[in-house]
């Protein structure tokens, strides 16, 4: 039997995440949005995908993820989970749909698991939404937190900078951090910080921390989709390793196309009925 046959594959668990830190074996972490792209990844072997609000910019064109809404997440979401045999499948709630109130988060997060199947849920912030955090978990939802450039109070901050680079910003980031540990979230994203300070936090909780701009010296790594395939266009932050030029090879084929049909050498014979 094939490993990649549904009855042999043996799936991710926050369990095997941190077991991974453990052992020191770094955890790989990509985006997904929808099923074709989701079953690549997933049969790659990917530890975990995350169906990101980053959806908003790289699926819908939006400028920043705050307009994405729950239903637009549960779609997407859906369509990543039909297709993962293996990869641990997490999803962000977005923006409005859990600051603030905790009775809402936890509706959030309840029709994320129960309308798309997914494994768990990533919210954004620390003791801003600590009830909110709480509440979701006593659902038995596993919660991953996200610290340092958190996108979805870009309006607060203004710009996309580094974050907590002053000493005040970096010690609420590893009290906000050691106390997503203590109220039970699995995993933690932490987003274009100083290396330094990702690797104090990362020493500092014993749950695995996955770096986006955070350096080497944390458990695992994540990245948007669109951007390490060179789908994206504008966005080059330094962080960002490009692994292929798919821009160039989309254009190409796109060219070849229409190239094809207007000098009506597709269809030839072999391909039509
Ligand atoms: N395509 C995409 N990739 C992402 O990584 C991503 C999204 N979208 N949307 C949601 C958030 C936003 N994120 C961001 C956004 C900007 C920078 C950034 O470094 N921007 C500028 C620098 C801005 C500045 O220094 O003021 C850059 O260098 O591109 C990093 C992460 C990460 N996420
Ligand atoms: C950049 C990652 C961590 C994210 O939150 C997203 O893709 O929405
Ligand atoms: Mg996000």
């Amino acid at each position: 039997m094939s490993v990649h046959s549904s009855a042999s594959v043996k799936r991710i668990t926050t369990h095997t995440l941190q077991e991974m830190k453990h052992r020191g074996e770094k955890i790989s972490m990509l985006t997904a949005y929808d099923y074709s792209m989701a079953k690549i990844v997933d049969a790659a072997g990917m530890d975990i995908i995350l169906v990101g609000d980053s959806a908003s910019n790289v699926m819908a064109g939006h400028e920043t993820t705050l307009p994405i809404t729950l239903d637009q997440m549960i779609y997407h979401a859906s369509a990543v989970v039909r297709a993962v045999k293996r990869s641990f499948i997490v999803v962000d709630i977005p923006f409005g749909s859990y600051q603030g109130n905790s009775s809402e988060a936890l509706r959030s997060a309840i029709r994320i698991m129960k309308e798309s199947g997914a494994h768990a849920v990533k919210v954004e912030g620390g003791s801003e939404i600590k009830e909110s955090v709480v509440r979701i978990l006593s659902a038995g939802v596993p919660v991953m937190g996200h610290l340092g450039l958190t996108p979805q109070s870009i309006y607060k901050f203004g710009t996309y900078t580094v974050r907590a680079k002053e000493e005040a910003e970096a010690n609420k980031l590893v009290e906000d951090a050691k106390m997503l540990e203590a109220c039970g979230c699995f995993a933690i994203v932490l987003e274009k910080i100083p290396a330094t300070l990702a690797k104090k936090v990362s020493e500092a909780v014993n749950i695995p921390v996955i770096g986006i701009g955070a350096g080497p010296d944390v458990d695992g790594q994540v990245l948007v989709m669109h951007d390490m395939l060179g789908i994206t266009q504008e966005f080059k932050p330094r962080f960002l390793r490009q692994y292929a030029d798919l821009q160039s090879v989309m254009m190409t084929a796109f060219e070849s196309y229409i190239k094809d049909v207007k000098s009506k050498d597709f269809p030839s014979p072999s391909e039509s009925y």
